[in-house]
């Protein structure tokens, strides 16, 4: 029986910069048009593995295939079919049209070309006056979605964005946005991001990765509850969920109120009967939404909601028993507030 292949598999991936290990992942699949999300603080490792998914570097270990093909072995086309705006992406010192024509003629692709340059500059949110503008005329959210377009008429199988919204006002922002959803429905794109802005990155993608010191935390087993945050008047960081319910977080420096919390999903614990003991004042109620079997097949992982926000949680086989949990059920959960961290 033949198997489905994803369109990326990573299998054993480290990455080394001058002897250090700056990224290490056993095992990633990445399926065809999607927008996946990349999450994690500064030096996490984004960029590094934006680098081995388009193919400017290769890991110094473990396997990437593409498509079914390592990454070693792949043609120009293959290569070509995957492309990446860079955190600061370079313009040609030319205009807007020079910037955007430029991929299709270095492909020797020079039909329409006029057509397509102006429904690239479309999709990006620019109209036909910005033909003629020089790179030294644009205003950063511009130059940003110009080297976007130069990416769009590409109509690439894999469009790659780190940073899309650094340093882009708010219009363009949404511009941006709009056009990565544009190219994902209609060339059927597949489109990775990373951004600080982690507002802006969730409310976008379809699948969401976290990266913390080179490593995987994917939201499977990693639950990520975003901004914003309210500050008491201690100083502790109040998550206000939609229905009221509040979960208080002592202060410490690290956090701020943009910030992104991951917790594990083995530091939460459910309980649905004869919870007193588990009780106290950051004690939440949620809603059992679905139950699944791990791999493992020792525990079962209970994805609840609390005020419309998705959680998981581990429980084992004999704790199922006890507790005989069905969707719809609600449940006390206790966050260890002491095991979250911060991106
Ligand atoms: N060319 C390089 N040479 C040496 N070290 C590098 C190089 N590129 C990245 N690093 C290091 O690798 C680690 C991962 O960096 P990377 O840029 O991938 O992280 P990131 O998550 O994209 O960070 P940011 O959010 O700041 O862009 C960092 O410690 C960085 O200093």
């Amino acid at each position: 029986m033949d198997t489905v292949k994803s369109l990326y598999e990573l299998h054993d991936i480290e990455q080394y910069y001058d002897g250090r290990k700056v990224l290490n992942i056993d095992t990633l699949t990445l399926d065809e048009n999607q927008i996946v999300g990349f999450f994690g603080p500064n030096g996490s490792g984004k960029s590094t593995l934006f680098s081995l998914l388009s193919f400017i570097d290769k890991q110094s270990h473990g396997e990437i295939e593409f498509n079914g093909i390592s990454n070693k072995k792949l043609d120009q086309e293959m290569r070509q079919s995957v492309v990446i705006v860079p955190q600061n992406p370079y313009l040609l010192k030319r205009t807007v049209y020079e910037n955007i024509a430029y991929g299709l003629k270095l492909r020797k692709q020079r039909d329409n070309l006029k057509e397509k340059v102006m429904e690239a500059l479309t999709l990006v949110g620019l109209d036909s006056s910005f033909i003629n503008r020089k790179w030294s005329q644009l205003s950063g959210g511009e130059a940003q979605r110009v080297a976007l377009a130069a990416r769009l008429i590409l109509k690439p199988k894999v469009l790659i964005l780190d940073e899309p919204t650094s340093g882009v006002d708010t219009n363009s922002a949404q511009l941006i946005k709009e056009a990565i959803l544009i190219a994902k429905q209609k060339y059927n794109t597949t489109i990775f991001i990373s951004s600080h802005d982690h507002n802006w990155l969730n409310h976008i993608c379809d699948r969401r990765i976290a990266l913390f010191q080179g490593n995987l935390v994917e939201s499977g087993s990693v639950n990520l509850l975003f901004a914003p945050w309210e500050k008491d008047s201690e100083g502790n960081l109040v998550k206000v969920f939609l229905d009221s319910q509040r979960l208080t977080i002592p202060s410490t420096s690290e956090k701020k109120r943009d910030s992104v919390m991951m917790v594990n999903s083995d530091n939460i614990t459910i309980c649905r009967e004869n919870c007193d003991d588990m009780k106290n004042e950051n004690t939440l109620i949620g809603e059992v939404q679905t139950i699944r079997q791990q791999s493992s097949n020792e525990f079962l992982l209970i994805e609840f909601s609390i005020g419309g926000v998705s959680f998981n949680s581990k429980i084992t086989r004999e704790e199922m028993k006890e507790q005989t949990l069905l969707p719809g059920d609600k449940i006390h959960v206790n966050i260890d507030v002491d095991e979250v961290c911060w991106i």
